[in-house]
Protein backbone atom coordinates (compact mmCIF):
# COMPACT_ATOMS: atom_id res chain seq x y z
CA UNK A 1 0.00 0.00 0.00
CA UNK A 2 1.21 3.64 -1.31
CA UNK A 3 2.50 5.27 2.11
CA UNK A 4 0.83 9.09 2.28
CA UNK A 5 3.38 11.72 2.67
CA UNK A 6 3.25 14.95 4.13
CA UNK A 7 5.42 17.70 2.58
CA UNK A 8 6.08 20.54 5.23
CA UNK A 9 7.18 24.08 3.53
CA UNK A 10 7.64 27.65 5.21
CA UNK A 11 9.86 30.71 4.87
CA UNK A 12 13.06 30.52 6.75
CA UNK A 13 12.34 29.97 10.65
CA UNK A 14 8.91 29.80 9.83
CA UNK A 15 8.75 26.80 12.20
CA UNK A 16 8.67 23.90 10.07
CA UNK A 17 11.40 21.82 12.70
CA UNK A 18 9.07 22.81 15.32
CA UNK A 19 6.07 21.44 13.77
CA UNK A 20 7.71 18.38 12.45
CA UNK A 21 8.81 17.33 16.06
CA UNK A 22 5.29 17.84 17.68
CA UNK A 23 4.44 15.61 15.19
CA UNK A 24 7.00 13.35 15.72
CA UNK A 25 6.24 12.77 19.61
CA UNK A 26 2.23 12.96 19.33
CA UNK A 27 0.42 9.81 20.93
CA UNK A 28 -0.88 8.97 17.26
CA UNK A 29 1.16 5.48 17.80
CA UNK A 30 1.97 6.18 13.72
CA UNK A 31 5.82 4.68 12.67
CA UNK A 32 7.15 8.23 10.78
CA UNK A 33 9.72 8.78 8.98
CA UNK A 34 10.79 12.49 8.43
CA UNK A 35 13.43 14.04 5.73
CA UNK A 36 14.61 17.23 6.44
CA UNK A 37 16.54 19.62 4.12
CA UNK A 38 18.73 21.97 5.63
CA UNK A 39 20.51 24.72 3.80
CA UNK A 40 24.31 24.13 4.29
CA UNK A 41 26.56 21.12 5.65
CA UNK A 42 26.13 21.43 9.05
CA UNK A 43 22.48 19.32 9.72
CA UNK A 44 20.92 21.07 12.23
CA UNK A 45 17.31 20.26 12.08
CA UNK A 46 18.16 16.73 11.83
CA UNK A 47 20.30 16.81 15.03
CA UNK A 48 16.68 18.90 16.94
CA UNK A 49 14.89 16.07 15.29
CA UNK A 50 16.74 12.72 16.54
CA UNK A 51 15.88 13.25 20.21
CA UNK A 52 12.36 12.95 18.83
CA UNK A 53 12.37 9.72 16.31
CA UNK A 54 14.54 7.48 14.90
CA UNK A 55 14.23 7.54 11.28
CA UNK A 56 15.28 11.13 11.24
CA UNK A 57 17.11 11.49 7.86
CA UNK A 58 19.18 14.97 7.03
CA UNK A 59 19.98 15.52 3.36
CA UNK A 60 22.07 18.71 3.49
CA UNK A 61 24.44 21.32 1.17
CA UNK A 62 21.74 21.83 -1.31
CA UNK A 63 17.97 22.53 -1.44
CA UNK A 64 15.52 19.43 -2.43
CA UNK A 65 13.16 21.79 -4.88
CA UNK A 66 16.45 21.93 -7.30
CA UNK A 67 19.91 20.46 -6.52
CA UNK A 68 19.19 17.36 -4.38
CA UNK A 69 16.13 16.01 -6.16
CA UNK A 70 17.75 12.75 -7.11
CA UNK A 71 18.85 12.56 -3.26
CA UNK A 72 15.35 13.01 -2.20
CA UNK A 73 13.97 10.55 -4.67
CA UNK A 74 16.90 7.94 -3.48
CA UNK A 75 16.10 8.50 0.15
CA UNK A 76 12.81 8.43 -0.50
CA UNK A 77 13.00 4.80 -1.43
CA UNK A 78 15.86 3.63 0.77
CA UNK A 79 13.01 4.67 3.58
CA UNK A 80 10.39 3.31 1.49
CA UNK A 81 12.26 -0.64 1.64
CA UNK A 82 12.88 -0.62 4.87
CA UNK A 83 11.50 -3.36 7.27
CA UNK A 84 8.71 -2.41 8.76
CA UNK A 85 7.74 0.34 5.97
CA UNK A 86 7.05 3.68 7.64
CA UNK A 87 3.20 4.57 7.97
CA UNK A 88 3.80 8.23 7.22
CA UNK A 89 6.74 9.66 5.75
CA UNK A 90 7.47 13.28 6.44
CA UNK A 91 9.65 15.81 4.20
CA UNK A 92 10.62 19.22 5.59
CA UNK A 93 11.87 21.53 2.68
CA UNK A 94 14.10 24.08 3.39
CA UNK A 95 13.01 27.83 4.12
CA UNK A 96 14.40 28.67 0.73
CA UNK A 97 12.66 26.02 -1.26
CA UNK A 98 10.04 26.24 -3.79
CA UNK A 99 7.67 23.92 -2.92
CA UNK A 100 6.44 23.47 -6.48
CA UNK A 101 9.38 21.78 -7.75
CA UNK A 102 9.73 19.10 -4.52
CA UNK A 103 5.52 18.37 -5.91
CA UNK A 104 6.51 17.45 -9.64
CA UNK A 105 9.61 15.29 -8.36
CA UNK A 106 6.67 13.55 -6.22
CA UNK A 107 4.57 13.24 -8.87
CA UNK A 108 6.93 10.58 -10.57
CA UNK A 109 4.41 7.52 -10.93
CA UNK A 110 7.45 5.35 -9.49
CA UNK A 111 7.57 6.96 -6.42
CA UNK A 112 3.57 7.79 -6.24
CA UNK A 113 2.76 3.97 -6.45
CA UNK A 114 4.59 3.77 -3.31
CA UNK A 115 4.57 6.94 -1.70
CA UNK A 116 1.36 9.17 -2.42
CA UNK A 117 1.67 12.93 -1.55
CA UNK A 118 -0.96 13.69 1.02
CA UNK A 119 -1.01 17.15 2.01
CA UNK A 120 1.48 20.26 1.39
CA UNK A 121 1.22 21.66 4.63
CA UNK A 122 2.07 25.40 4.82
CA UNK A 123 3.59 27.25 8.04
CA UNK A 124 3.84 30.55 7.61
CA UNK A 125 5.09 33.19 10.45
CA UNK A 126 2.67 35.15 11.50
CA UNK A 127 4.32 37.57 13.05
CA UNK A 128 7.04 38.31 10.16
CA UNK A 129 3.88 37.85 7.08
CA UNK A 130 3.26 41.22 6.76
CA UNK A 131 6.40 42.14 6.17
CA UNK A 132 7.15 39.02 3.98
CA UNK A 133 4.37 38.80 2.13
CA UNK A 134 5.47 40.55 -1.39
CA UNK A 135 8.13 38.30 -1.51
CA UNK A 136 8.02 35.42 -4.42
CA UNK A 137 9.31 32.56 -2.48
CA UNK A 138 7.03 33.49 0.44
CA UNK A 139 4.33 33.87 -2.13
CA UNK A 140 5.26 30.79 -3.91
CA UNK A 141 5.73 28.56 -0.54
CA UNK A 142 1.87 29.87 0.38
CA UNK A 143 0.49 29.37 -3.62
CA UNK A 144 1.80 25.36 -3.16
CA UNK A 145 0.50 24.15 0.08
CA UNK A 146 -3.13 22.75 0.48
CA UNK A 147 -3.54 23.39 4.34
CA UNK A 148 -2.00 26.61 6.18
CA UNK A 149 -0.44 26.34 9.55
CA UNK A 150 0.14 30.16 11.35
CA UNK A 151 3.13 30.05 14.00
CA UNK A 152 4.17 32.66 16.32
CA UNK A 153 0.12 34.52 16.37
CA UNK A 154 1.01 34.90 20.49
CA UNK A 155 3.99 37.28 18.98
CA UNK A 156 1.87 39.33 16.16
CA UNK A 157 -0.33 42.16 16.33
CA UNK A 158 -4.38 41.10 16.44
CA UNK A 159 -4.93 43.50 13.26
CA UNK A 160 -1.99 41.82 11.68
CA UNK A 161 -3.28 37.88 11.90
CA UNK A 162 -6.47 39.56 10.95
CA UNK A 163 -5.43 40.82 7.63
CA UNK A 164 -3.32 37.39 7.35
CA UNK A 165 -5.97 35.11 7.63
CA UNK A 166 -8.21 37.58 5.21
CA UNK A 167 -5.26 37.51 2.31
CA UNK A 168 -4.93 33.92 2.69
CA UNK A 169 -8.81 33.13 2.93
CA UNK A 170 -8.86 35.63 -0.42
CA UNK A 171 -5.43 32.46 -1.97
CA UNK A 172 -8.58 30.26 -1.41
CA UNK A 173 -6.89 28.85 1.58
CA UNK A 174 -9.88 27.49 3.62
CA UNK A 175 -8.12 24.93 6.16
CA UNK A 176 -6.07 27.46 8.43
CA UNK A 177 -4.94 26.13 11.56
CA UNK A 178 -2.89 28.02 14.54
CA UNK A 179 0.25 26.03 14.92
CA UNK A 180 0.03 27.65 18.49
CA UNK A 181 -3.07 25.30 19.63
CA UNK A 182 -2.93 21.58 19.05
CA UNK A 183 -3.68 21.10 15.14
CA UNK A 184 -5.18 17.16 15.15
CA UNK A 185 -3.50 14.98 13.02
CA UNK A 186 -6.39 13.82 10.94
CA UNK A 187 -6.68 17.87 10.19
CA UNK A 188 -3.35 17.13 8.10
CA UNK A 189 -5.07 14.89 5.46
CA UNK A 190 -6.87 16.28 3.02
CA UNK A 191 -10.81 15.20 2.15
CA UNK A 192 -10.29 12.05 -0.06
CA UNK A 193 -10.63 12.50 -3.92
CA UNK A 194 -9.53 16.56 -3.54
CA UNK A 195 -7.32 17.77 -6.34
CA UNK A 196 -4.38 19.44 -6.10
CA UNK A 197 -3.43 22.36 -8.25
CA UNK A 198 -0.95 22.08 -10.58
CA UNK A 199 1.39 24.90 -9.48
CA UNK A 200 4.15 26.61 -11.74
CA UNK A 201 7.80 26.48 -9.82
CA UNK A 202 9.63 30.26 -9.58
CA UNK A 203 12.16 30.00 -12.25
CA UNK A 204 15.15 29.24 -10.92
CA UNK A 205 17.25 32.30 -10.57
CA UNK A 206 16.79 32.77 -6.92
CA UNK A 207 19.08 29.96 -5.93
CA UNK A 208 21.91 32.17 -5.79
CA UNK A 209 19.58 34.77 -3.59
CA UNK A 210 20.66 33.37 -0.31
CA UNK A 211 24.14 32.64 1.10
CA UNK A 212 25.16 31.18 4.11
CA UNK A 213 28.09 30.81 6.52
CA UNK A 214 28.95 28.05 8.49
CA UNK A 215 31.30 28.53 11.50
CA UNK A 216 32.66 25.59 13.84
CA UNK A 217 35.03 26.27 16.95
CA UNK A 218 36.05 23.58 19.61
CA UNK A 219 35.54 24.93 23.52
CA UNK A 220 33.39 27.85 24.80
CA UNK A 221 32.57 31.27 23.61
CA UNK A 222 32.47 34.22 25.59
CA UNK A 223 28.78 34.57 25.97
CA UNK A 224 29.10 38.69 26.16
CA UNK A 225 30.98 38.84 22.87
CA UNK A 226 29.05 36.78 20.94
CA UNK A 227 25.44 38.58 21.44
CA UNK A 228 27.58 41.82 20.99
CA UNK A 229 28.77 39.99 17.34
CA UNK A 230 25.03 38.73 16.64
CA UNK A 231 24.01 42.49 17.40
CA UNK A 232 26.03 43.77 14.75
CA UNK A 233 24.91 41.65 12.28
CA UNK A 234 21.55 41.49 13.43
CA UNK A 235 19.32 42.89 10.16
CA UNK A 236 21.76 41.16 7.69
CA UNK A 237 21.34 37.64 8.82
CA UNK A 238 17.33 36.26 8.13
CA UNK A 239 17.98 33.12 9.48
CA UNK A 240 20.78 31.61 12.72
CA UNK A 241 21.03 28.25 14.35
CA UNK A 242 23.47 26.05 15.90
CA UNK A 243 24.97 24.70 19.03
CA UNK A 244 26.89 26.67 21.19
CA UNK A 245 28.94 26.11 24.53
CA UNK A 246 29.71 29.19 26.47
CA UNK A 247 32.38 30.29 29.33
CA UNK A 248 31.04 29.03 32.74
CA UNK A 249 30.07 25.41 32.41
CA UNK A 250 26.53 25.84 32.01
CA UNK A 251 26.04 23.15 28.98
CA UNK A 252 25.10 23.09 25.53
CA UNK A 253 22.87 25.62 24.51
CA UNK A 254 20.74 25.58 20.70
CA UNK A 255 20.79 29.36 19.35
CA UNK A 256 18.23 30.10 17.35
CA UNK A 257 17.72 33.50 15.30
CA UNK A 258 14.87 34.32 13.22
CA UNK A 259 15.03 37.78 11.78
CA UNK A 260 15.56 40.31 14.44
CA UNK A 261 14.62 37.41 17.52
CA UNK A 262 17.45 35.58 19.21
CA UNK A 263 16.76 33.11 21.56
CA UNK A 264 19.57 30.83 23.66
CA UNK A 265 18.15 27.47 25.35
CA UNK A 266 19.53 24.56 26.83
CA UNK A 267 20.72 21.54 23.45
CA UNK A 268 18.55 18.26 23.45
CA UNK A 269 20.91 16.27 25.40
CA UNK A 270 22.55 14.14 22.59
CA UNK A 271 24.18 17.04 20.46
CA UNK A 272 27.59 16.65 21.22
CA UNK A 273 30.71 18.12 19.69
CA UNK A 274 31.75 21.08 18.94
CA UNK A 275 30.64 25.04 18.74
CA UNK A 276 28.33 24.59 15.27
CA UNK A 277 26.39 27.67 13.83
CA UNK A 278 24.77 28.61 10.78
CA UNK A 279 23.75 31.73 9.69
CA UNK A 280 21.80 32.51 6.23
CA UNK A 281 21.02 36.36 4.61
CA UNK A 282 20.61 37.61 0.99
CA UNK A 283 23.08 38.33 -0.94
CA UNK A 284 22.64 41.80 -1.58
CA UNK A 285 22.89 42.31 2.39
CA UNK A 286 24.81 39.66 3.68
CA UNK A 287 28.76 39.75 3.49
CA UNK A 288 30.15 36.27 4.15
CA UNK A 289 33.96 37.10 4.63
CA UNK A 290 32.97 39.74 6.67
CA UNK A 291 30.60 37.57 8.96
CA UNK A 292 33.32 34.53 9.31
CA UNK A 293 35.74 37.48 10.34
CA UNK A 294 33.10 38.41 13.23
CA UNK A 295 32.92 34.74 14.28
CA UNK A 296 36.40 34.18 14.07
CA UNK A 297 36.75 37.09 16.45
CA UNK A 298 35.62 35.09 19.02
CA UNK A 299 37.69 32.51 19.29
CA UNK A 300 39.59 32.98 22.12
CA UNK A 301 42.99 34.40 21.61
CA UNK A 302 41.98 36.29 17.95
CA UNK A 303 39.69 38.91 19.73
CA UNK A 304 40.79 41.89 18.14
CA UNK A 305 40.40 45.35 19.91
N1 LIG B 1 6.60 31.54 19.95
C1 LIG B 1 6.67 30.66 18.96
N2 LIG B 1 7.87 30.31 18.49
C2 LIG B 1 7.91 29.42 17.49
C3 LIG B 1 6.75 28.83 16.93
N3 LIG B 1 7.14 28.01 15.93
C4 LIG B 1 8.48 28.08 15.87
N4 LIG B 1 8.96 28.91 16.82
C5 LIG B 1 10.37 29.29 17.06
O1 LIG B 1 10.90 29.82 15.84
C6 LIG B 1 12.26 29.41 15.68
C7 LIG B 1 12.41 28.70 14.35
O2 LIG B 1 11.61 27.52 14.39
P1 LIG B 1 11.95 26.27 13.48
O3 LIG B 1 10.90 25.26 13.75
O4 LIG B 1 13.37 25.84 13.64
O5 LIG B 1 11.76 26.92 12.04
P2 LIG B 1 12.06 26.25 10.62
O6 LIG B 1 10.99 26.69 9.71
O7 LIG B 1 12.26 24.79 10.76
O8 LIG B 1 13.44 26.94 10.25
P3 LIG B 1 14.40 26.62 8.99
O9 LIG B 1 14.26 25.17 8.66
O10 LIG B 1 15.75 26.97 9.49
O11 LIG B 1 13.96 27.49 7.89
C8 LIG B 1 12.59 28.54 16.88
O12 LIG B 1 13.22 29.35 17.84
C9 LIG B 1 11.23 28.07 17.37
O13 LIG B 1 11.23 27.79 18.75
C10 LIG B 1 5.47 29.23 17.46
O14 LIG B 1 4.39 28.83 17.01
N5 LIG B 1 5.50 30.14 18.47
Amino acid sequence: MSVPVLLVTGFLGAGKTTFINRLLQGDHGLRIAAIVNDFGSINIDAALLDGAAEGVIGLKNGCICCSLQGDLMRTLKSVLSRAPKPELIVIEASGVADPAGIVQSLMDPVIWAQARLETVVGIVDAADASRRKSDPLWQAQVRGADIMLLSKTADSMPEDLAALRAALSVQGKRNVFNMEEPVPLAALFLEEGLERATVAALPHNDSSRFVYVEWEHDGPLDLQAFQQVIAQLAGTVLRGKGFLSFDGGAGRMLFQLVGNRAALSPAPSDTNGNCRLVLIGERVEFAPDAVLRALDNLRPGSRQT
